[in-house]
């Protein structure tokens, strides 16, 4: 029987709600919040593939923040063995001024990763990225399928007991996806537990062993993949008709 690695208990978490009067907002003894996320509760054992799935702004991307530790609970308890989970997202970590390595080594070690680990795949990280001499330029000139490689390689070559993955395969171009894919099945076998954000149901049947559907920032549905995404998909097709 496989152990519970990450373990979310009535989590809630909020935004300050947009104001078009900020200085009114901060004086105002009234904070307006806007509820992420409501009343998540699940657990994610360890060598588990679990996909999370939701509309555009259901609140997926707040999951995986919290799961990283980038973000904090309002409410609620959130607990994960052993290290943070490293997150693999685009927006995530890149100094723009800095270059790709530069980039690497600032987003490794924030993740608690020790330099010398670090000097000694920083070879792999950028032979896997294909970014050649770009890695010596500064992030901002990059494309976002540049930052995404950058992103992605760095995460996979550290080789995180968890890895936690915003929607940055659907950005590369079609071989570096493959590649990507390639690279998380070695993961799943290799036992790492994966994390993804997607919104290929394709890719969830595919790679995921539990499915998690958020709506509206609350937990519509968790269970076996199949079920969960079909019934996704016909929800998502009668709200298109
Ligand atoms: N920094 C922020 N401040 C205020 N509101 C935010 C902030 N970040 C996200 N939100 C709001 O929280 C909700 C959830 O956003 P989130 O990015 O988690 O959704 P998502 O499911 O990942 O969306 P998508 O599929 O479009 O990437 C949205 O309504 C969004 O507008």
């Amino acid at each position: 029987m496989k152990k519970d690695i990450i373990e979310l208990n009535n989590i809630w978490v909020s935004y300050p709600e947009h104001s078009d009067n900020p200085i009114k907002q901060l004086i105002s003894k009234d904070k307006k919040q806007f509820w992420a996320l409501k009343g998540l509760d699940f657990t994610v054992k360890k060598g588990e593939v679990l996909g999370i799935i939701g509309r555009n702004g259901s609140g997926k991307s707040t999951l995986l923040k919290l799961m990283s530790g980038l973000i904090e609970p309002d409410k609620g308890d959130y607990h994960v063995e052993g290290k943070r989970p490293m997150l693999l997202s685009l927006g995530a970590g890149f100094q723009p001024e800095l270059s790709g390595i530069e980039n690497i080594y600032l987003n490794a070690l924030l993740l608690g990763n020790r330099k010398k680990k670090i000097d000694d795949n920083l070879e792999s990280i950028i032979e896997f990225s294909e970014l050649d001499d770009f890695i010596y330029k500064p992030v901002r000139t990059y494309s976002s399928g540049m930052k995404a490689r950058l992103a992605f390689s760095t995460a996979i070559m550290l080789d995180p007991e968890i890895l936690l993955i915003d929607e940055v395969l659907g950005v590369g171009d079609s071989a570096f996806q493959k590649k990507c894919k390639d690279a998380i099945l070695e993961k799943i076998q290799q036992e790492r537990t994966v994390i993804l954000v997607t919104h290929s149901s394709g890719l969830v049947k595919q790679i995921c062993d539990r499915v998690v559907w958020i709506h509206r920032g609350e937990q519509k549905a968790v269970g076996e993949t199949k079920e969960i995404v079909d019934q996704y998909d016909e929800f998502m097709k009668a709200k298109r008709k």
